[in-house]
């Protein structure tokens, strides 16, 4: 394994140490979309089991929103992996563009989507949910919160969900999309192409150039932001495990 590799997945076990994020008897399913950032959690997942000090399981669920192109690249990693993966049919696409014709469709999707995720989950015995956000998302939602709504929240490394008794865990955070990326690509990782209409067009996209803006101008922001995140006296982060801060 090259050393970058194992970096990438030093940070993602340190993610998981830090926050608790799995703990012995665990079963996650692992929210595959067929983009880059889900493919690369799950072939983090698939080699910190093999060394894990707990025992867990994984399943790999993609939810089929109906407009990913060819699931076969999906199909046959998880085949030479031995992936238990499901596939979860779903109207996603036709009721959010056909039916309800609606004009902002994200929020709709997104809601639908993690509603058929975390019944999917369930429904196979998982009592967690892993999910492809790293800390590149945790920034853009922090300045989506406070440039649209007013807040400053931001996701959690982990956060249990009454109303469906799930956990969803975000085992990515502390690695950037640019590892992601390059992760992908040195491993090799297949990634499926989406034909979702909004793709590349949405506020999140604006938010995504303005970070990278930030960024080029000063070069340690996003870890600076991370370190920020960590301390411990940061109400945004601390013992969200136990959730003692609701965000
Ligand atoms: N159709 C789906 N089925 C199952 N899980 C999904 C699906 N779409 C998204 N997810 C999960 O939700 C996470 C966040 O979704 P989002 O649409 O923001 O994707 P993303 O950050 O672009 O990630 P990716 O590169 O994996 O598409 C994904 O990383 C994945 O874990």
């Amino acid at each position: 394994m090259k050393n970058s590799t194992r970096v990438f997945l030093s940070e993602i076990k340190k993610a998981i140490i830090r926050h608790s994020l799995i703990v012995d008897g665990d079963i996650i399913g692992v929210g595959i979309s067929g983009g880059k950032d889900s493919i690369a959690l799950l072939y983090s997942l698939c080699d910190i089991i093999r060394s894990a000090p707990v025992r867990f399981k994984f399943i790999a669920i993609l939810i089929d929103l109906g407009w990913l192109s060819d699931l076969s690249p999906i199909v046959d990693f998880c085949q030479q992996k031995n992936i238990q993966l499901h596939i979860e049919p779903s109207d996603i696409a036709k009721i959010v563009f056909e039916i309800r014709e609606e004009k902002q469709p994200c929020s709709l999707c997104a809601k639908m989507r993690r509603g058929a995720l975390h019944n999917t989950a369930k429904m196979l015995g998982c009592n967690k949910v892993a999910l492809g956000h790293h800390l590149d998302d945790v920034i853009e939602t922090f300045f989506l919160n406070l440039i649209y709504t007013g807040q400053m929240k931001t996701f959690l490394p982990a956060i249990y969900l009454d109303r469906s008794d799930i956990t969803l865990i975000r085992p990515m955070i502390y690695v950037t999309e640019d590892d992601v990326v390059n992760l992908v690509g040195r491993e090799n990782l297949p990634v499926v192409s989406s034909n979702c209409p909004v793709d590349g067009k949405t506020k999140r996209e604006e938010i995504k150039s303005t970070v990278a803006l930030l960024a080029s101008h000063y070069p340690d922001f996003r870890s600076r932001f991370l370190t920020a995140l960590k301390r411990p006296e940061n109400p945004l982060w601390t013992d969200s495990v136990n959730n003692n801060f609701i965000l």
